[in-house]
């Protein structure tokens, strides 16, 4: 996959790299502090609590001093030292996160005024959208397919409530797109759903009413369990809870839930990496006038298309988004 950016270090609250005093070597050629710490997983966030997985138990984890800024998300691996034994009241520590594969940015909205990493090192973005009640919402789904892509994650389509609605005509929208799709049904199990997501890390996202917590209750039989286990540490209930959850697929891998993350606006995708995210259109705006900004009439990408390079939908769903690129992420 063709990364949108040239920023291939996910780790946005930690690049810069400080040479000490006296000019001695830059701060990670250091040895690693606590080589002898264990590995964790960050399942779960929430009021500086950190649920972390650590050889197959729970572990309660709170962040080092020394991690200075950085942030720790769900999906983050980590080294944890102090008391790891899972047992109640223990407290562990966070000494190092890891670098990261990918990461999924939230921007700015009327909730929270920093755009933040919510979720780390996940494949997929699942797009879960409703056929009806509510509406799709295209415009929603194209945006979801730019954060994809910029935070390097592979996108799913997956349209709920197909028993309501028929999925033909979105099918036909995103058909172009070449994006990975999965309908789902009130009484049927998701199974082909199930298939996609085994052994990988993926992320549910859509608005409120698409049937995630459906999908969730129907893929991870542990669900309803595992989110108030949650809740009892951090005391908060899921739907007050604007932190991401991952629940352990039975059939290896993991699906991040993130409740207080509905969309994704754009606002921190420069152009050029919105372009970026529609590989065969960017190999065609080579030819276009300088700083083209893709809707005017020389924009080059409207001959690339007639000489059949891309399709005419995808050049669509890419000025769509060139457009709104200011819009309410939730439209
Ligand atoms: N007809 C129909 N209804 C569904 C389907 N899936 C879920 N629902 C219903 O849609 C409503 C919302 O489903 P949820 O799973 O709670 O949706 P959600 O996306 O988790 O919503 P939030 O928690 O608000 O974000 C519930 O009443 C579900 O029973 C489906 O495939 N068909
Ligand atoms: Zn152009």
């Amino acid at each position: 996959m063709t990364l949108a950016r040239s920023r291939h270090d996910y780790d946005e609250d930690d690049v810069r790299v400080r040479p000490g005093r006296r000019g001695s070597r830059p701060r990670t050629r250091r040895r690693p502090a606590h080589e002898s710490a264990a590995a964790g997983f960050v399942t779960a966030v929430d009021r500086g609590r950190y649920r972390c997985l650590v050889d197959g138990h729970q572990v309660t984890a709170m962040r080092a001093r020394e991690l200075g800024r950085k942030g720790v998300v769900v999906g983050d691996r980590v080294a944890l030292v102090g008391d790891i034994s899972g047992e109640p009241d223990a407290l562990a520590r966070i000494v190092r996160v890891e670098p990261r594969r990918s990461a999924l940015r939230r921007t700015a909205d009327d909730t929270d005024p920093f755009e933040r990493i919510v979720v780390a090192n996940a494949d997929r973005l699942v797009i879960v959208t409703a056929l009806a009640d509510p509406e799709p919402r295209p415009r929603m789904i194209d945006r979801c397919l730019v954060a994809a892509h910029d935070a390097g994650m592979a996108p799913l389509l997956c349209l709920t409530k197909a028993d309501l609605a028929a999925p033909g005509d979105l099918l036909a929208v995103y058909a172009p797109l070449e994006v990975p799709s999965t309908v789902t049904r009130r009484g049927e199990d998701p199974a082909e759903l199930r298939k996609l997501l085994a052994g990988q890390v993926s992320v549910l996202v859509g608005h409120s009413g698409v049937g995630k917590s459906t999908l969730v209750n129907a893929l991870v039989p542990e669900a309803s369990r595992a989110v108030s286990q949650v809740n009892a540490v951090t005391g908060r209930g899921r739907h007050t809870s604007s932190s991401a959850i991952a629940l352990e697929l039975p059939d290896g891998g993991w699906i991040i839930d993130t409740p207080g993350v509905r969309s994704f606006g754009l606002a921190h995708v420069p152009p050029d990496g919105l372009v970026a995210a529609f590989p065969e259109l960017a190999e065609g705006a080579v030819h276009c006038p300088p700083n083209c900004d893709h809707l005017q009439p020389d924009c080059a990408l409207d001959n690339w298309v007639a000489q059949g390079h891309a399709s005419p939908g995808r050049l669509d769903s890419l000025r769509r988004l060139l457009a709104g690129r200011d819009e309410d992420p939730a439209g």
